[in-house]
């Protein structure tokens, strides 16, 4: 395969557009594909993604197209839609996704209604023998694509795979390490969203920062019993996909998920708080809470983020619940 052949990048979100920068910054042509001709024309023309990532230039080796043909005979492809859309965009793309190389999955969440990670999700559809991968971990959209300094995980059951798609993805300051351990990147990633919307709610009552670094640590616990649980590695967890990016989207009212938690926090109803952006975590939180419920683990701050988004529970009652749990041992 030529240094010419191109990496896909499905998707023209925030992430998608970043991702695709990074690739064509790590030396690739790349194609960046939207479902909407005239947003994929726009793009091509434009050379920028105002409504997404406004102010970056697209790299000049992107190419922006709405025809899925286009994506036939790729060396790699990232899909980079939200993941409550990820069994949709596979079925679309799946005879074209059948000759372009691995499918690295690089959204963050857990399918409603399934239950089901987005491997799992796309070992359902893609056609048999495609190799599935997942890219995760701290990287805010704006930041790679401006080519800030940012590292990742990307995780295939092949670790030879995983090794290669990693080296094929690092660039100059977007650096990818590598792991077998499929299902550790997936529930970091998608618990993490869901546990940062918490601590948004905890800052935006004004709880103090204080709280919000307890609440960190409480949530990672849970997010560990559950990691081990479910055949992640703890550490795994303790990584870029867990910890890593726990810290930054629990830290940062640059994530959409901390936003979402800040706004529900500061007394707004789940659909204002929302405001027409994408929080991944108000989707997941609660199949998280119901897979865990399934096996008899405690999350109650999963739980927590689950019944506010549900409108089952307000800010100040599941509040007082947390704080009259009793007391236990830290580590049990
Ligand atoms: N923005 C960020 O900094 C990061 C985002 N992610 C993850 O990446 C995923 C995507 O997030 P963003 O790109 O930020 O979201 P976004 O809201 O910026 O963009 C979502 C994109 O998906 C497209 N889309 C929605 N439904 C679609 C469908 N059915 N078919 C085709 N395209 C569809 C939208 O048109 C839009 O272009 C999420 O799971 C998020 O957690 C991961 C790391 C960083
Ligand atoms: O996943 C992210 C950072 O790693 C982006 O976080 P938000 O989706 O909360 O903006």
């Amino acid at each position: 395969m030529s240094a010419e052949t191109p990496i896909n990048v499905v998707g023209g979100g925030a992430w998608g557009t970043a991702l695709a920068n990074a690739a064509a910054g790590a030396g690739h042509p790349v194609t960046l594909w939207l479902r909407d001709a005239q947003a994929a024309a726009a793009l091509q023309a434009q050379r920028e993604n105002p409504r997404y990532l406004p102010g970056v230039p697209l790299h000049p080796a992107i190419r922006a197209t709405a025809d899925a043909d286009a994506l036939a005979g790729a060396r790699a492809t990232l899909v980079v839609v939200p993941a409550q859309t990820m069994r949709g965009v596979l079925e679309t793309l799946r005879g074209p996704l059948a000759s372009a190389g691995p499918v690295i999955l690089c959204a963050k969440g857990i399918e409603r209604g399934s239950d089901s990670f987005m491997s799992a999700v796309a070992e359902q559809v893609l056609p048999p023998g495609v190799p599935v991968a997942v890219l995760s971990g701290p990287s805010f959209a704006a930041d790679v694509a401006r080519g800030l300094p940012t590292a990742v995980t990307l995780a295939a059951a092949d670790a030879g795979l995983a090794a290669g798609l990693s080296a094929l993805l690092s660039g100059p300051s977007f650096r990818l390490y590598h792991t077998d351990d499929v299902r550790g990147v997936e529930i970091g990633g998608a618990g993490k969203n869901v546990l940062a919307i918490a601590c948004g709610i905890v800052v935006g009552r004004g709880l103090g920062e204080s709280a919000r670094a307890a609440l960190i640590a409480r949530a990672f616990a849970e997010l560990m019993r559950f990691a081990r649980a479910f055949g992640g590695r703890p550490e795994t967890l303790m990584g870029l996909s867990g910890l890593g990016d726990l810290v930054l989207t629990a830290s940062s009212p640059q994530s959409r998920n901390f936003a979402f938690g800040q706004r529900l926090g500061a007394g707004a109803s789940p659909a204002e708080a929302a405001g027409g952006k994408l929080a991944e975590g108000a989707f997941t939180a609660a199949a998280l809470a119901g897979l865990a419920a399934a096996k008899g683990l405690e999350m109650p701050v999963a739980e927590a983020v689950a019944a506010i988004v549900a409108g089952s529970a307000s800010v100040d009652d599941v509040i007082a619940g947390l704080l009259a749990r009793p007391l236990r041992g830290e580590t049990d």
